[in-house]
C-alpha cells in the first residue's frame, strides 16, 4: 500500500490517489468525515478553519463501500479557493498581472517556513508563494483522509490508534497522568483501556484540567501575539508481535515510522518508549523483562515503548513527538526582501496561534499509513479475508 498527494493550499482540490490498498475492506464514510472534522476544530486554529468544512469524496476504488482492490481515488475542495482564484490562476498568464496578484507575491520569506530555501532551490525568487502553497500543512488533511482508511483496515485486526496532546506550551499533563495514559505494568493492562481524548476541550488531550490549562495558555499566546508548539503522545494498542523486521535497515518499524512522523510540518523530535530519558537512566532499569503467562510472551513494562530490534513486541506502541511553535508571528518578524537584499518584515497572513491538537489527529493518520504498511508486507495486501486468515495463523504459530 502507498499513496501519493497533491494540491497547492489555496489551489481547487487536494488529491490523493493510494494504490494497493486491500480487496473487501468495508469503509465508513461517517468515520472519514469525523477524522478530517477532528483536524479542523482544535482550539487556538486561525480564520482558515472558519471557512473550510473538510468533505473528501471518494472517486474510484469503492463500491457499494467496500474497497475494490483498484486504486482509491480521493478529492477535497478547498472552498477557500473561491477567495484566491486568480492568484492561483492554473491556465490563465493574464492573472499574473492583475493588481490583485501583485499584492499577494511573496518576496519576504518568512523565518521558519520553507519560503527562503524553497524559493532559491525551485527559482521561485520572483514570487515565494510558489513555495509556500505546497509546503504549508494544508496537504495534511489529504493525509488524514488516507490515514483514517487505513485506521478503518486496522480496526478489523483490533489495533486502534490514538494521537493525544500531552503539552500546549508550558500548560503539560503531570507524570502521574502521562503514566496512566501509557505506562501500565504489564503488556495486557493496555489492551483493556481504550484511550481517548476528553471531546469537549478541543485540545486533544485527556485529563479535565490540563484541558483548561491549555486553553488558557493558547489565549495568553494569542493576547501577546505570539504562537506555541508542544508535545503529542501516540498509542497504538492490539498489535501483533513481529511487524517490521531487524534483516535490513528499511524495513525497521522504528525507522520507518520516525520518518513518517518527521514528515508532518512542524515536528521535531520523535522518540519511543521513555525515549530520551533513557539516556540518563541505568540498563537494569530500561528493560521491559519477559514473562510467559497463558500461552503468549508477554512484558513486565514498557520502556522501550512496543519496539525492540526495530520490530513491535507486542507490547502498546508509545511514541512521543515535539512540534515547535507556530513559526508566523501575528506581528511579523524581521527578514530580508529577496528582491531589493534590503531589511523587512516578514509576510503575514493570517495564522494559527497553535496546531498541536490538529497535529495530533496527523499523527495518528501517519502512525495507521506506516503500520498498515508493515502489516500488509507481513500478511499480504490482495483480500481482507485472506489476510485475516493469514493472521490468524501467524498468531496461532507464535502463541502455541
Ligand atoms: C496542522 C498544522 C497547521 C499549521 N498552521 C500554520 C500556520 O497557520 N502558520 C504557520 O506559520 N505555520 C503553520 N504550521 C507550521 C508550518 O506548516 C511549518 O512550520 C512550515 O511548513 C515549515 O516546516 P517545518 O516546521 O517542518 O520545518 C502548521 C502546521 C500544522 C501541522
Ligand atoms: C489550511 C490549513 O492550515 C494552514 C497551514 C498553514 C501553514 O503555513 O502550514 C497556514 C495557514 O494557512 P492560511 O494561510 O490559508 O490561513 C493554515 O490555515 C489546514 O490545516 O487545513
Amino acid at each position: 500500500m502507498d499513496y501519493v498527494t497533491a494540491g497547492e493550499s489555496h489551489g481547487p482540490f487536494l488529491t490523493a490517489i493510494i494504490s494497493g490498498f486491500p480487496a473487501n475492506v468495508p469503509l465508513d464514510q461517517a468515520t472519514l468525515l469525523n477524522q478530517l472534522r477532528q483536524r479542523q476544530v482544535g482550539y487556538g486554529r486561525g480564520g482558515r478553519m472558519k471557512i473550510e468544512t473538510d468533505q473528501v469524496q471518494v472517486t474510484s476504488g469503492v463500491r457499494f463501500g467496500k474497497t475494490l482492490g483498484s486504486p482509491i481515488g480521493l478529492l477535497l475542495a478547498n472552498k477557500d479557493y473561491q477567495n484566491w482564484q486568480h492568484v492561483m490562476s492554473i491556465w490563465n498568464e493574464a492573472d499574473q498581472n492583475t493588481p490583485e496578484n501583485r499584492k499577494r507575491t511573496i518576496t519576504k520569506p518568512r523565518p521558519g517556513h520553507a519560503d527562503l530555501v524553497g524559493g532559491l532551490k525551485y527559482q521561485h525568487l520572483t514570487d515565494l508563494r510558489n513555495v509556500l502553497e505546497r509546503a504549508s500543512a494544508r496537504e495534511t488533511a489529504m493525509r488524514v483522509a488516507v490515514g483514517n482508511l487505513c485506521q478503518q483496515f486496522l480496526a478489523n485486526f483490533g489495533i486502534q490508534i490514538s494521537g493525544i496532546v500531552t503539552a500546549i506550551g508550558q500548560a503539560e499533563l503531570d507524570n502521574k497522568t502521562l503514566a496512566h495514559v501509557s505506562r501500565a505494568q504489564s503488556a495486557t493492562d493496555f489492551t483493556t483501556a481504550v484511550i481517548l481524548p476528553v471531546q469537549a476541550s478541543n485540545v486533544r488531550t485527556v485529563d479535565e484540567t490540563a484541558a483548561q490549562q491549555m486553553l488558557t495558555v493558547i489565549d495568553q499566546a494569542q493576547a501577546a501575539k505570539t504562537t506555541l508548539g508542544g508535545k503529542i503522545r501516540v498509542i497504538v494498542q492490539g498489535l501483533p508481535a513481529g511487524l517490521g523486521s531487524y534483516v535490513d535497515a528499511q524495513q525497521k518499524l522504528d525507522a520507518r515510522l520516525s520518518q513518517s512522523l518527521m514528515s508532518i510540518n512542524a515536528i521535531k523530535g520523535v522518540s519511543f518508549g521513555d525515549g530520551f530519558t533513557l539516556g540518563t537512566t541505568n540498563g537494569r532499569a530500561t528493560l521491559d523483562l519477559i514473562t510467559y503467562k497463558q500461552g503468549q510472551y508477554q512484558r513486565l513494562s514498557n520502556h522501550q515503548g512496543g519496539l525492540e530490534g526495530g520490530m513491535t513486541n507486542g507490547a502498546p506502541l508509545l511514541i512521543d513527538l515535539v512540534m515547535k511553535p507556530i513559526p508566523t508571528q501575528p506581528t511579523g518578524s524581521p527578514t530580508i526582501d529577496v528582491q531589493t537584499k534590503e531589511p523587512a518584515q516578514a509576510t503575514v497572513e493570517r495564522s494559527d496561534t497553535t496546531a498541536v491538537p490538529a497535529a495530533s489527529v496527523i499523527a495518528e493518520a501517519m502512525t495507521a499509513i506506516t503500520i498498515m504498511q508493515a502489516f500488509c508486507d507481513m500478511f499480504g495486501a490482495d483480500d481482507l479475508t485472506r489476510i485475516k486468515r493469514n493472521y490468524q495463523a501467524y498468531l496461532d504459530e507464535i502463541n502455541d
